[in-house]
């Protein structure tokens, strides 16, 4: 889509938001799948359906909500993405990363990625959640493909430190104050739907890949486009293709994801605390 276009979509949108949500947070989270309930955690929350915004897509997939929720967590506010959409779903790109053109129109600052995910590394068993420190774009693509738009980004933008180094610091102190211990990690997006086989897997170990999973890097490059910090935490939700012998189901990744929801919500919470606490200095 032209840049202009995909442009006046997102302030479409944004505007529509707006008329619900007149001062939304400055700090935004897409939930991942079986991620859904953290929204519930929320409180004062205000809800808009992806149905009632213009040109935003909505969720296919089991475990992706459908809602945009604004709240606060212990007073700080957030504004949580309860579903995302995902490049094997038909959409495209643009699609896929629509909500983060959307955020920064809405002056979202800190964007923090959630995603379920299959360990490839020996020492990240299910139930591990991973602080991603890089990632491999295996997707075929690129979301910043066609023309640029000079007023969000750059054409050839730095992916040196897509997810913040700060944010990431961020995230161990709280992951130290919960008793948590919290992974490092690369994560390889893949275009799904189908789960890798053990070859691919042993490939992606090669590569340098920690975990796997369909999502999230599209996201990251958007919102570091347009300028925005990133935090990801990927939950390890399973065991990726071959390393335990176990068969790979959507159903398990959901349960495993909503297992995980109080821990991996405690730290997000935690952060969103944090940067509340300094915006509120003026030092974020
Ligand atoms: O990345 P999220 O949305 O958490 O979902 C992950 O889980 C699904 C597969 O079970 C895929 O969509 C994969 O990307
Ligand atoms: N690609 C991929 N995505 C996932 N999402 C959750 N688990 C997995 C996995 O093993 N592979």
């Amino acid at each position: 889509m032209p840049p202009i276009e995909l442009d006046e979509r997102a302030s479409e949108a944004a505007l529509a938001i707006q008329a619900t949500i007149p001062k939304p947070p400055k700090v935004a989270v897409v939930l991942g799948s079986g991620l859904g309930a953290l929204a519930n955690r929320l409180a004062d929350r205000t809800i808009v359906p992806y149905a009632k915004i213009p040109h935003f897509p909505r969720p296919t997939v089991e475990g992706h909500e459908g809602n945009l929720v604004s709240g606060t967590v212990a007073g700080a506010p957030l504004l949580v993405f309860q579903g995302r959409f995902h490049y094997y779903e038909g959409y495209g790109l643009d699609e896929v990363t629509f909500p983060i053109r959307v955020m920064k129109r809405l002056g979202v600052r800190t964007l923090i990625l959630t995603a379920a995910t299959g360990g490839i590394d020996l020492s990240l068993p299910a139930g591990t959640i991973v602080c991603l420190k890089d990632h491999l774009n295996l997707i075929g693509s690129n979301p910043l493909r066609g023309p640029n738009d000079e007023r969000v980004g750059k054409r050839f933008p730095d992916m040196t430190e897509v997810y913040s180094h700060r944010l990431r610091d961020l995230a161990f102190e709280e992951a130290d104050k919960l008793g948590l211990n919290l992974a490092s990690g690369v994560y390889a997006c893949l275009p799904g739907p189908s789960y890798e086989t053990p070859a691919e897997i042993r490939m992606l170990r090669i590569l340098g890949a920690d975990v796997v999973g369909m999502s999230t890097v599209p996201e990251a490059i958007v919102a570091r486009h347009a300028g925005l910090d990133v935090l990801a935490l990927a939950l390890v939700t399973n065991a990726a293709a071959g390393v335990s012998g176990e068969i790979i189901s959507h159903a398990d990744v959901v349960e495993a994801g909503l297992k995980a929801t109080p821990l991996i919500g405690a730290l997000i919470e935690g952060v969103v605390q944090r940067l509340d606490a300094e915006d509120r200095q003026g030092t974020a």
